[in-house]
């Protein structure tokens, strides 16, 4: 049951009443009410990692000008309650304006001591046109964390420009909280979830998704490598030229954790907007992130791709995102399960929140540390029967669709090595290293028979080798997923007279010469 409280001795005596039951973390999520999946997800994020979590609900007035919307501001506590109740938060706070002044006579808190955060963080962004805005946030903030004293406070990327304030606010005041972020939510659209889209007639909020549209324009365009300020900006104020009913208020782009303008981004930059529809302000953002290099390496079978990437990673210090594990991480899933192999409705709801996590081993010859879910399964996954069921497994369209998904994910931090048929032209078009290693058949076709020799198998025939891998090569050019092609701006690296070390050599003085 939620528990809805609306003064502050109530609110204090409950919380030493559940620290007295060893109930530690304490989660606060400080909320406007109204409220939506943003907002929700930040609770799911505080239930999910906290004993106890508080949600304050409080229209503050002290953060709005007097031609802003506070007395139109959505107020809708009952419905609030129910969400809250729904999605297991053990306390709603929801004070009165009266209630949050010590003074306790006045509804606009006009009296009361305020926290002035850095004019440099305020006189950016929303708090050149929003005066006294970001105080009144500071102030409230400040109160909130004072009289619930959480282990850890939740806010929303979405306002960026808040959260960059009270991650100073709570580093200048020692304040011992943990801030943790969450990444913004939006409707299918692309328009970030706000109480606000409730003011939105039919065509505004059609409209309004070119804001995300826009941000996304830049975003594609720093992804090629632009990283003038003022070309992003010209970008996203272009784009939204064709949304007649959206009029931009600004368009900046800052460092994200000072809030300076920058004139090109070096190493991070947050690219924010503020605009209006009708009389409606809208806020939202993307941060453009320079991530690390990724190094794709491609090439028919047989061709020693992952001896080699392997050993690349180790000596660049790159992460090997052994895609072969991950297969193998799922089928071995699958086969702990009781699914059929060949169910694949039912495998696809199986992998649906499926994490896997790769770690680089200790030596280069040691495999990849693989944890499923948690559950460490490193030498369960290389076990002849997994080795069996894999390529029945990997042929499944949802299971190739989440571990791209997974891989693809991987790639916005970079770091990373991959290899495989389609890592360049398909899993990371955007990779800045991108190898086409291959070898002739008859030399791949001796490889191959030389190790089979190695492992004691002298009845193999190097001719029937040389026409399997041929009809390997037919038959992974043409598949229908993921084919074997080289990528158009990959470079091709013919092995034949080339040894291990001379092959890995190569690629690390491209990786040299690229990055
Ligand atoms: N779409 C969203 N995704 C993630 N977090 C959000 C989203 N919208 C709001 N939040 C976060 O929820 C918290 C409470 O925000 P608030 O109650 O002001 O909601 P809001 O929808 O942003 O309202 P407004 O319309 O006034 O901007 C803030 O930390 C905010 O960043
Ligand atoms: C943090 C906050 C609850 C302070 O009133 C408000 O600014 C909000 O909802 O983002
Ligand atoms: N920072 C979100 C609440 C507001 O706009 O006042």
């Amino acid at each position: 049951m939620v528990l809805l409280l609306k003064t502050i001795p109530e609110l204090r005596s409950q919380i030493s009443f559940y620290r007295a039951k060893e109930l530690r973390n304490i989660g606060l999520v400080p909320t406007m009410g109204a409220l939506h999946q943003g907002h929700q997800s930040l609770i799911k994020k505080a239930i999910a990692d906290c004993d106890l979590v508080v949600v304050s609900i409080f229209v503050n007035p002290l953060q709005f000008s007097p031609t802003e919307d506070l007395a139109d501001y959505p107020r809708q506590l009952e419905q609030d309650l129910q969400l809250c109740e729904k999605l297991g938060v053990a306390i709603a706070f929801a004070p009165d304006p009266q209630t949050m002044n010590s003074d306790g006579d006045t509804q606009t808190l006009t009296e009361i001591t305020r926290v002035i955060p850095p004019q440099t963080m305020t006189e950016v962004l929303c708090g050149r046109y929003r005066e006294g805005h970001f105080t009144g946030v500071a102030t409230i903030v400040t109160k909130l964390l004072n009289i619930i004293e959480p282990d850890r406070a939740y806010f929303g990327q979405k306002d960026a420009q808040q959260l960059a304030i009270i991650r100073r606010l709570v580093d200048d005041l020692n304040i011992p909280v943990e801030i943790v972020p969450c990444p913004i939510i939006r409707e299918s659209s692309g328009l970030a979830l706000s109480s606000r889209n409730q003011y939105l007639t039919e065509e505004e909020t059609e409209q309004a998704a070119n804001i995300y549209r826009s941000l996304q324009q830049a975003k594609t365009a720093f992804g090629r490598g632009e990283i003038n300020s003022q070309t992003l900006i010209n970008l996203v104020k272009q784009e939204l030229k064709l949304a007649e009913k959206v009029k931009i208020q600004y368009v900046e782009l800052v460092d994200p954790i000072n809030l300076q303008a920058l004139g090109q981004i070096e190493k991070s930059g947050l690219l924010a907007i503020a605009a209006y529809l009708g009389s409606t302000r809208l806020i939202d953002n993307i941060v453009l992130q320079k991530r690390q290099p990724i190094v794709a390496i491609d090439g028919p079978a047989g061709a020693g791709k992952s001896t080699v990437t392997r050993r690349v990673a180790h000596e660049l210090g790159l992460l090997y995102l052994d895609t072969g594990a991950m297969y193998r991480a799922v089928t071995w899933l699958v086969m702990n399960s009781d699914l059929a192999l060949d169910d694949e409705g039912a495998i696809a709801l199986l992998i649906k929140d499926v994490e896997i996590q790769l770690t680089s081993p200790n030596a280069v010859d040691l495999p990849t540390v693989v944890h499923i879910d948690d559950k460490e399964v490193t030498t369960a996954i290389r076990t002849p029967e997994v080795t069996a069921n894999v390529s029945a497994i990997a042929a499944q369209a949802a299971v190739r669709g989440k571990l791209v998904q997974m891989q693809q994910q991987w790639g916005e931090k970079g770091g990373i090595i991959a290899e495989g048929r389609d890592i360049g032209t398909n899993v990371f078009p955007n990779a800045e290293l991108k190898v086409f290693m291959t070898a002739s058949v008859e030399e791949r076709a001796r490889r191959r028979w030389q190790d089979l020799q190695n492992q004691g198998r002298d009845d193999i025939d190097l001719q029937q080798l040389a026409q399997d891998i041929q009809r390997r090569d037919e038959l992974d050019s043409n598949r229908a997923i993921a084919p074997l092609k080289k990528a158009d701006d990959a470079i091709e690296l013919i092995t034949d007279d080339l040894t291990i070390d001379e092959v890995i050599a190569k690629i690390i003085e491209l990786y040299q010469q690229t990055i």
